[in-house]
This record gives structure tokens, sequence and C-alpha cells, in this order.
């Protein structure tokens, strides 16, 4: 069972103390039924003239026994699962930040959200039932000691009804997980839908037609959702009905059957039924948790699975080993290198390379190609995000590998097209406010923003603005190199000459090594060098090259 495997139980000394607590709660319920037997039938017998002390005294210690195993037991399983979900959830985490980032592209943002919140959410919520169902497995297999003691008969019938129940119980079960399958990957696609209307909510005010085609596919994936979501808890009704059944076919066997072949047993007769009356709860609970049980087993499932293949697909570093890379650098140096999209259907490959590029430290080198043409590729070998498929990269005599990675890509500071703008400077220790301020008034967002704690007190800003602030984090987090992704696209032409002419000569000047990818063919000019990229190859050119231009 996947769920027992996320609680990872490996405490033995846990396990032992749930394996009492449950025996204790188990029996107490028993000693409980057996007390309130024994009571009814003193009563039945001798009338009520006093007050048995005995059995009322035994039975609030019993209570007690009962209270405090079943509290400690529901809040240990409880406890158990919020730290094994909490220990997978952070074991995705770090699995996702150490992924060979072009595989974990290829697993798609979806899922990985998907997994870390809906399935963690889904045990979470109904850990009380886990609970409380090994709590009524253990009362369930105390009653039925106690039915044992009392009427042989009546166990085998009691436990023949049993098994054929949870026979057909587990076949509807069956099915159950099928409609469920179904439901889950139904409703993976209703989410895609909602998405896309919400991202993507502008272009769909703008065209009525587009509207309505999404409209329509929205409602034949909704429809088919709440078919199969009917389908689904039709069947969990039907279980559940079907389990209540069976409870009432073992009254009736035990008040028809077993007193027409145990000859005159009146009062085991209504023990027995007593008996059976206190498992109504338990079976209950049992009939309750099975459907939720199967979508639980599904989320561990899914999750585990999924921490399986991310660690399939960790990515190749020396840890243990690491080699530290010195700040200043001469040169870094392409070799032969080659890349290509693993995922990449073979019928429209792309392949980069094989490049051969030398980068000198403090130089501000423009890169340059058209659209699909490798530039991001290219800025994502370089910054080490991706690695190469033939080929070296090497930072002056060092070859980049296992050992070296990480520190180099310590050394540089980026900018990409689609950056994540985080509202928290992660990782700038001290950050000194007049150089922030320095920053904000050069890049002319001081009016609309500032650094406060840490942090940028608003990142609620437009598009160019937010890029200014991803460059202003870049600068300050202090790294020798930096690597910028079409920074410029989105600025307006006045901020956009300050930053060619002004902000990055001022970089260079500070002792920075800069690479940005540009289209700004008015400004190359401003560069040191220019590379140039065409369907993946690469070409060193002059500044005043008509290629990349108008
Ligand atoms: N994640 C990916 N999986 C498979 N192929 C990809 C992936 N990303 C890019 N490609 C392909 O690699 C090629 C180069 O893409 P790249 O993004 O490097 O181009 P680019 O020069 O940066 O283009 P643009 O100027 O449009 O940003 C393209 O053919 C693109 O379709």
């Amino acid at each position: 069972m996947k769920l027992l495997e996320l609680l990872s139980l490996e405490d033995n000394k846990l396990k032992l103390r749930l394996m009492v607590s449950g025996v204790l709660s188990g029996l107490g319920s028993a000693a409980l039924l057996g007390l309130v037997n024994t009571a009814a039938q003193e009563i039945s017998d001798n009338g009520l003239d006093r007050v048995n002390w005995v059995l009322a005294g035994s039975f609030a210690g019993i209570t007690l026994v009962y209270f405090f195993a079943e509290v400690f037991l529901l809040s240990t399983i409880g406890r158990q699962i919020e730290s094994g979900i909490d220990r997978i959830r952070q074991r995705l985490f770090a699995q996702i930040a150490l992924a060979d980032f072009v595989k974990l592209e290829a697993i798609g943002q979806e899922r990985l959200f998907k997994n870390i919140t809906q399935s963690t959410r889904v045990i979470s919520q109904n850990s009380h039932l886990i609970g409380m169902c090994f709590r009524s497995v253990m009362l369930l297999i105390a009653v039925m000691i106690y039915v044992f003691w009392i009427s042989t008969l009546a166990f085998f019938l009691i436990i023949g009804v049993i098994g054929v129940g949870i026979v057909i119980y587990l076949r509807m079960g069956k099915r159950l997980g099928e409609w469920f399958g179904k439901l889950g990957l139904v409703e993976a696609e209703m989410f895609k839908k909602i998405a896309d209307l919400f991202r993507g909510i502008k272009e769909v005010r703008m065209w009525s037609r587009r509207s309505d085609t999404l409209h329509r596919s929205f409602e034949e994936v909704s429809a088919k959702k709440a078919e199969y979501g009917h389908k689904a808890h039709d069947l969990i009704s039907r279980q559940m009905i079907m389990g209540m059944s069976a409870f009432y076919i073992l009254l009736a066997v035990v008040v028809f059957i077993v007193p027409a072949y145990s000859g005159n047993m009146t009062t085991e007769l209504s023990k027995i039924s007593t008996a059976i009356l206190f498992m109504i709860g338990p079976i209950a609970v049992m009939v309750q948790s099975m459907s939720v049980f199967a979508q639980i087993e599904g989320s561990a499932t899914r999750m585990l699975e999924l921490s399986t293949e991310l660690s399939g697909i960790r990515e190749d570093i020396d840890e243990e080993h690491p080699k530290k890379l010195p700040a200043e650098f001469g040169q870094i140096t392409f070799e032969a290198t080659t890349f290509t999209y693993p995922n990449r259907d073979p019928r429209h490959g792309f392949v980069l390379g094989p490049i051969d590029l030398a980068v000198t430290s403090g130089e501000l080198l423009f890169v340059t190609g058209g659209n699909g043409s490798g530039k991001s590729t290219l800025i994502k070998l370089l910054t080490g995000l991706y690695r190469p498929e033939g080929g070296k990269i090497r930072i002056d005599q060092i070859e980049l590998g296992v050992q070296s990675i990480a520190s180099y890509r310590n050394l540089i500071a980026t900018v990409f097209s689609d950056f994540h703008l985080f509202a928290d400077l992660h990782g700038v220790d001290q950050i000194d406010p007049e150089e922030a301020n320095h920053w904000l008034e050069r890049f002319e967002i001081s009016h609309v923003t500032a650094i406060r704690d840490g942090r940028f007190v608003t990142t609620a800003l437009s598009s160019g603005q937010r890029k200014r602030l991803g460059l202003i984090t870049a600068i300050l987090e202090k790294r020798p190199i930096l690597v910028l992704d079409e920074w410029a696209a989105d600025q307006d032409p006045t901020f956009r000459k300050k930053f060619y002419t002004d902000i990055l000569p001022d970089l260079k000047k500070r002792g920075m090594t800069v690479i940005a990818v540009t289209h700004d063919d008015h400004y190359f000019e401003m560069a040191d060098r220019r590379i140039h990229l065409e369907n993946g190859k690469l070409s060193e050119v002059t500044l005043d090259d008509p290629r990349g231009r108008i």
C-alpha cells in the first residue's frame, strides 16, 4: 500500500505504541460492550435495587483507558500522516530544485504543481478517516472475539456474511477505482480549459468565435466530468448501501438462524445482537473510508511515482567534492559544443552547434539571430542550465562537469526572457540602501516601488517596469557575469537608449562580463563583439555586419 510507504513508519517503537493503543482501544470497546451486557443480564436476573459499583467503576476505568488509547491513536496517526506528507512535499520540492533542467521542462509545470498541492491536500483532509479506520478494524476484531466467546456458530455466520460482503465490496471498489481514474483524466482536461480561460482571458474577450469554441469545449469536458462524477458517486452510494445492508443481513442471520441451530439461547442472542449493534459505527466508518481510501491511495501513488521519476532525472552533480570556482576568470570557451532537445520530434529536429566560442572576462558580447535560430538555447548552455550533448565548455582550464557546474552557475546573474521576478531578494544578504536607491532611480522606478526589509515593496508593475526590477535584482546579486535575454524588448525607446548607451557600458566599466541577446540593431555598435546564430550555427560577425539587421 502506497499510503503506508508514504507514512514510512520506520520507528519500531512508534509502531509498537500504535499497535498497543489500537489493541487497547479495540479491547476497551469490547470490554465496555461486555460490561453493558453483564449489567443488563444482572438487572434482568436480579432486578434493579442498588447500583453495582464494581461494574460502574470498571466501566469508568475502561472508558478512561479507551479514551486515552483512542486519543493517542488518532492524534499519532494524524501527526504521522501530516509529517509523512510534509516529508514527501519537501522531498518533491528539493527534487524539483535539483532535477535536470531540460528533463524537468519535459514533465511540465502542471503535473508538478498538482502533485505538490492537490494530492497532498486529498490525503491531509482525510487523515482523520485513516486513523478512524484503523481503530474500527481493532474494534471489530475485539468484538468478534467477544462474539466467538459467546457463540461459535454466530461467529462463523458473521464471518461468512462479512466475507461475502467484502468480496462484493472489493469488486465494486475495483470498478470505482476505474471510474476515479477516468474522472482524474477528465478533471485534468477540465483544469487545462479553466487555465486557458484565466491565462487567455484577454484573447477570449477579444474574439467571440474563440470564446464560443473554448466555451463549447469546456461544456463538453464539464458534462463528461459531471457524468463520470455521477457514476463514481453512484457507485460510492451503492457501496455504502451494500455495506449497511450486509449489516442488517448480519442481524437477521443472528436473530433467525442462530436460535434455530443452538437451542435455547435467549440471553446470548440479545448479547450478540448488542454486539452487532456495537459494530454499526465501525462498519459505517470503514464503508465510508473505503472509497476515500481509493482516492488517498491514488494521490499517494501519484506523489511517490513522481518522486521516483524525479530521483531518476536528478542532475548529475558531485555535491561531496564540489570544485569552487574563483570569481575572477579569464575566459569561458566552447569547444565543438552541441545540444539537441531530448523531447524534440525528430521530424522537426533542431541542433545547436557545433559551437566554438570564447567569451573573455569583462567584455560586452551581443548575441543576435532570427526567431528560432537558437539564441535562448545557447544562453541556457552558457549559463550551465543545459549540459552539452557533445563537445566541452571550459572556464579557463577547468572543464565544466559534475564538480564545477554548481559553482559555475553561481558566477552568473540572469534575466531570461521568461524570467520570474521574486518579490524577496533571495540570497542577497546585505542590501546597501544607498546602492539600491541608486539603481531604482537610475532605472526610473523609484517613484513606484522601493526595497524594504530585503524585498520589493511592490512588484505589481507594468511588464517593462518588472523587467527593470529583474535587472536591478541581478545587479544587486553582485555576480561577475550578467546574461540578458532580449532584456530591452519591452522597454520604451527612451529607456532602451539609456540601457544600451548608459547602463550596459556602466556595468562593463564596473568589471562585469555582459552577454546580451538582442534584436536592437540600432545599438549593435555598443558591443565589444557580436556573434550571430542561424539555424543553430554560430558565426562571429563584425559589429556593422548586415546579418541580424533590417
Ligand atoms: N523546450 C524545448 N523543447 C524542444 N524544442 C525547443 C524547446 N525550446 C526551444 N526549442 C526549439 O529550439 C529551437 C531554438 O529555439 P530558441 O528558443 O533557442 O530560439 P531563439 O533564437 O531564442 O528564438 P526567439 O528569438 O524566437 O526567442 C527552435 O526550433 C525551438 O522550437
